[in-house]
């Protein structure tokens, strides 16, 4: 059917509705302090803010302590040369700018102000963002054609005293740099050897030539081409940026250059390449497409002319985004961090290699996680990291913010271990919660069994285990489908060496298994016959008779199917006098810190007896963490006040804990908006025991407890570790259809680790 304009393709119009709905635009502002009341308002605004504005008159570097002042970034383009769309003007650019100031929200958490401005003087506008100086921390240039952009960025950098970067110059170099290099490494080509065409001579295309001429690739092996054709030493209309690569003859065809070139860089306009040009190009060319939306060649075209092709665009959606998403956010966070006052040559280097290193290491479970379809591992199809990737900010904010200091343009050296860390704690946000754990899990010998070893997140987790150094775990399942998933995956973990299979369909201790199986179930309807297709078929029922003979110490599974149909398995195999379920704990991490929730699974409806079982249980295992617990048993009733089953049940709890005299701090029956607010359980319940937020929550029923969960991992994007298991001695472990690979690493991680009291 064909389409007319007033109805654009699907794809099209989920872009426009994206933009559109709910709210116009892809940002809002949003303030760091409460303003609720008179006194905050008296704080923030008159009188207050003028002791903060004094400070500032006194002693002008007080800025970065009273303001968001270091934090905050400048987005601004006049609209000359916007993605490959041209000269769109200040107001259409808007979206891109909207949208280079929500990544850099995203990936750096830094805060933008996009500003669009309408003056086409290259003079003119970098007066007017020089003069904008108070105001930022940065200055990030997008989207201002060439040769304005230099002659706006030198007067910026000489004038400004914070960091003025251009993105399109820069940032973009940095990316084509790095995949460069990993791409040459793959081919197996030095740089000094390369012949590289260059399509597009504007902010991009210079900046990157120069940088691969930094590389190693010799200028004189460059040729460079723009809308008028070849860059010849004949040509009057060139900037100094440009004339450097002006050398070859006048005349000289794209197709005549491209002839024998081992890497193409386009950074021009869409479809400037066609199939027979790249056809001509040596043995396995790198072919950098880069213009936007629409590459010079696309992709599934330039392989067909060319199949050994490395082929890289600027597009999310397409395998290799050489883009300079890759870099800006993160080399802005390390230049913000230590105050530098300019980004200069090494920390851009710094950069570079960062980005080209990453690529080189194996993804984490996280970036699994995005991008479940794709090749992750360092070839011609991953040259470069994925924008996803947690691990960009570290590294490259670290390497940055070396790289300033050791130059001498830090005016605020930091203690870059420390500084790591904190970087690590926002991006990977379990970690700084499961350290104490990891820690302990690495120093144990303790053998963990995946009940369902065939699963791919199963498998990103081994290889998550193998790189944290804990452990060679066991994986339950058919050793050729295990092997078939790893190399489909590209994962480098290795049967053996990073973990062993049991393979239920031969494994030489089936009729050992089988036989303690009947053994403990005879008397419960369980022939010898069944015993053996459970112990054939039942992954879960395997790996418990493992962790019951000793052959494991403890299991995992629950990848699929019920938990109430696991926990079955495990009762019947590792339940004994001493061990029984008390519970499943859920950690949820939030963004103002971590919060358990009990009993999500196990006991449908609590008696107070269990109950207090399952807080005695909780308040073991957040000490584990590190943390000390504070609980509170919470209920439709509140202090006596209904009586309700759940009321009457936490009553019950309540009275077999104080009886017993335990050594943390609890308190109910109360409602979960009071265990959370200690103001508002001051002022309804005075006298109660229990100091500041609660941070366990304790439910007398599954429903309750879960959909707390859920709400807090649907609503509050909080992260969830476990559920853990209480009560079974950290012997086993059942996780949800919906865990992540992330998610089996804590579970794993805390299994591992070998805690004499845990129960
Ligand atoms: N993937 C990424 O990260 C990035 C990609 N880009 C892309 O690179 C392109 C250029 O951006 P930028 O450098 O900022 O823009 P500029 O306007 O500064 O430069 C564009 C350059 O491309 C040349 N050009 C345009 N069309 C053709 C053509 N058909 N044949 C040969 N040369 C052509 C122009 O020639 P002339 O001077 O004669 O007009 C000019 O030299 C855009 O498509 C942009 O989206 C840019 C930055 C980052
Ligand atoms: C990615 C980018 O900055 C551009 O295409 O202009
Ligand atoms: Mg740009």
């Amino acid at each position: 059917m064909a389409l007319d304009k007033t109805t654009p393709p699907p794809e099209q119009q989920a872009a426009l509705d994206y933009h559109a709905f709910p709210t116009p635009g892809k940002l809002e502002i949003r303030a760091t302090k409460p303003m609720a009341t008179a006194r905050d308002l008296s704080r923030a605004y008159s009188p207050g803010v003028a002791d903060a504005c004094m400070e500032i008159a006194r002693d002008p570097s007080l800025v970065t302590r009273y303001t968001a002042r270091r934090n905050l970034v400048a987005v601004v383009s006049n609209g000359s040369a916007v993605l490959g769309l041209g000269n769109i003007g200040a107001l259409a650019s808007k979206p891109v700018m909207e949208g280079k100031a929500v990544l850099f929200k995203k990936f750096a958490n830094i805060d933008c102000f996009d500003l669009e401005v309408n003056e086409t003087d290259p003079e003119a506008l970098a007066d007017w963002v020089c003069k904008l100086e108070p105001t930022f921390g940065a200055i990030n240039l997008e989207d201002i054609k060439a040769p304005d952009c230099f002659v706006v960025e030198r007067i910026c950098r000489e004038r400004m005293g914070i960091p003025v970067f251009h993105d399109d110059q820069h940032g973009t170099a940095i990316v084509v740099a790095a995949a460069a290099q990993n791409a040459l490494h793959i081919a197996g080509k030095e740089p000094s050897a390369v012949r590289l065409v260059g399509i597009g001579a504007g902010a991009a295309g210079t900046a990157c030539l120069a940088m691969l001429a930094n590389l190693g690739i010799p200028e004189r092996n460059i040729t460079v081409f723009d809308k008028d054709g070849v860059l010849h030493p004949g040509r009057d209309d060139l900037a100094p940026e440009q004339r450097r690569f002006a050398h070859a003859p006048e005349g000289t065809t794209l197709t005549e250059a491209l002839t024998g070139a081992d890497m193409v860089l386009g950074v021009s306009g869409p479809g400037v390449l066609t199939p027979e040009m790249v056809a001509g190009m040596s043995e396995r060319p790198v072919i950098l497409a880069l213009a936007n939306p629409v590459p010079e060649i696309m992709p599934d075209l330039a392989r067909a002319a060319a199949p050994g092709a490395m082929i890289a665009t600027g597009r999310s959606d397409i395998p290799n985004q050489v883009n300079n998403v890759l870099c800006f956010p993160f080399i802005f966070r390390g230049a913000l961090d230590v105050e530098a006052t300019e980004i200069n040559d090494a920390m851009k280097l710094a950069c570079v290699d960062a980005i080209a290193s990453l690529a080189r290491q194996t993804t984490t479970a996280e970036v699994g996680e995005v991008y479940q379809d794709e090749t992750l591992s360092f070839g011609p199809d991953y040259l470069i990291p994925k924008p996803f990737d947690p691990r960009l900010l570290p590294t490259i904010a670290v390497a940055v913010a070396r790289a300033a200091m050791e130059s001498g343009v830090a005016r605020r050296p930091l203690d870059l271990d420390a500084y790591r860390e904190s970087l690590e704690a926002q991006v990977f946000r379990s970690s700084l919660t499961m350290r104490g754990v990891t820690e302990a899990a690495r120093r144990s010998r303790r053998r963990i069994v995946f009940a369902e070893g065939e699963d791919r997140r199963v498998l990103r987790a081994v290889q998550g285990l193998a790189e944290d150094g804990i452990h060679t775990p066991i994986l339950v399942g058919r050793p050729d489908v295990i092997a078939q998933r790893l190399d489909q995956m590209e994962l480098p973990v290795v049967p053996g060496r990073d973990f062993e299979i049991v393979n239920p369909e031969s494994d030489e201790r089936y009729t050992d298994y089988w036989r303690d199986y009947h053994e403990l179930m005879k008397r419960q309807g369980v022939t010898p016959d069944l015993a053996r297709a459970i112990l054939r078929t039942n992954t879960t029922a395997i790996a418990a008779l493992m962790v019951r003979r000793g052959d494991a110490d403890s299991m995992i599974c629950g990848t699929f199917g019920q938990y109430s149909w696991h926990l079955n398995y495990i009762r019947q195999v590792l339940e004994t006098g001493g061990l029984s379920p008390a519970g499943a704990l859920s950690l949820i991490i939030l963004d103002d810190g971590p919060l358990f929730i009990a009993d999500t699974h196990v006991s449908f409806e609590s008696d107070g007896a269990t109950l207090a079982r399952t807080v005695e249980a909780a308040a073991r295992h957040v000490r584990r963490f590190g943390i000390e617990p504070r609980i509170a048993l919470c209920s439709r009733s509140q202090f006596g006040n209904f009586d309700c089953r759940s009321g009457m049940a936490m009553r019950e709890a309540l009275a077999i804990l104080d009886a017993k005299g335990v050594d943390f701090e609890y308190e109910g029956e109360m409602h979960t908006e009071l265990a959370l607010n200690p103001e508002l359980r001051e002022r309804l319940l005075p006298g109660n025991r229990l100091t500041g937020r609660a941070n366990v929550l304790i439910y007398a029923n599954t429903d309750a407890a879960g959909a707390a969960r859920d709400l807090l991992k649907g609503v509050a994007e909080g992260l969830e570790v476990g559920p853990i298991l209480m009560g079974m001695g950290n012997r086993a472990h059942i996780v949800t259809p919906e865990v992540t690979q992330r998610g089996l690493i804590n579970i794993a991680t805390l299994a591992s680790a070998d805690v004499a009291s845990y129960g």
